[in-house]
């Protein structure tokens, strides 16, 4: 049984349509990452499955129930992390927890969960107006846990997370999934989501153009590389050999290291690439190509061709 099943879903605002036939699937006790550029309809998409907005057409189940028919029965068995969500000013940090706690008749001491985010017994005792992204961050994690949650939907969670919080945030994650936890979250950090997803949806002007494993997803574009060039210096006018790399046909970015250009790319404009640069009065030094990361995927995967297109 899936936890989250969206059947031929569309939402329309007034004229703007946020999702179109969307079928996504995430199955029970998978950690599904969902991606896609802005305004592609990941937030639409998580508010049709906790019922805080309602489809314009399709179905939207949780755990096999009706999202609309049983909003509280699934909001009670979800653990919730929303984007950009501001905690009460005069609440403390422990307060919000066994706030939570209670609304959800949970029986989960406040200070293990407050000590398990990371936050410190001090930071708990203030109150919540005060805080710092980042503990608003973990205070807002604290409470999603609450009740050991059967689906925890996290929308961008690694939001003001310093590189600690971001590795804790990955061990939650992993801990909750180990419990038996079904986990799906959004995030434009494609490192973490890298790092923790068994499976992979991308999302690009309201439709699921790639749903996948990494692999799968690389598999799916095998001309795709990653292109480490390293010159014998910066080229005198480095914007214009950067803009001239970008507009290659068949690149998807270019990032400078120092004098190491590295280049997302097809295999096919690999050589291209090496000449353009050369024309910038500079040498290679050497070249090596590696697997394209996820980031280089999801730029190809969102970029204006299609993921056939730029597969070809
Ligand atoms: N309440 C609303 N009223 C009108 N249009 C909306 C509303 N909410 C979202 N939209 C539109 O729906 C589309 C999808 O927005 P959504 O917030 O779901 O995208 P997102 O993928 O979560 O983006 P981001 O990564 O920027 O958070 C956008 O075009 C957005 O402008």
């Amino acid at each position: 049984m899936p936890s989250i099943d969206i059947a031929g879903v569309t939402k329309r605002y007034g004229t703007d349509t946020a999702l179109e036939g969307l079928d996504l699937t995430v199955e029970r006790g998978e950690i599904y990452g969902f991606l896609g550029p802005n305004g592609a309809g990941k937030s639409t998409t998580i508010n049709l499955v906790l019922d805080f907005i309602r489809p314009t057409s399709g179905e939207v189940r949780v755990f096999d129930l009706d999202a609309q028919a049983n909003a509280l029965a699934i909001r009670k068995r979800t653990g919730i992390l929303p984007e950009g969500v501001e905690p009460y000013d005069r609440l403390t940090g422990r307060q919000h927890v066994a706030f939570a706690i209670e609304s959800k008749g949970a029986d989960d001491d406040p200070d293990d969960l407050i000590e398990r985010v990371g936050l410190s017994a001090d930071a708990a005792d203030k109150k919540a107006g005060g805080y710092s992204k980042g503990m608003t961050q973990r205070l807002m994690l604290a409470t999603a846990l609450v009740g050991e949650p059967d689906l925890l939907i996290l929308d961008e969670p690694s939001t003001g997370l310093d590189p600690n919080g971001a590795r804790r945030m990955r061990e939650i994650i992993r801990e909750e999934n180990d419990r038996g936890a079904t986990v799906f979250f959004s995030s434009h950090v494609l490192g973490q989501v890298e790092a923790v997803c068994d499976r992979i949806g991308i999302l690009r002007d309201g439709h699921l153009i790639a749903e996948d494993t990494i692999d799968g997803l690389r598999d799916a574009m095998p001309d795709q590389t990653r292109l480490r060039v390293t010159l014998d210096r910066v080229p005198d006018d480095s914007t214009a050999a950067l803009e001239a790399v970008e507009s290659i046909d068949g690149v998807s970015s270019v990032t400078p290291e120092g004098r190491t250009l590295v280049v997302a790319c097809t295999d096919r404009a690999k050589t291209t690439v090496l000449h353009t640069i050369e024309e910038y009065d500079v040498t290679v030094e050497d070249f090596t190509t590696d697997e394209s990361s996820l980031e280089d995927l999801f730029v190809a995967y969102t970029s204006d061709a299609t993921p056939a297109e730029v597969a070809q």
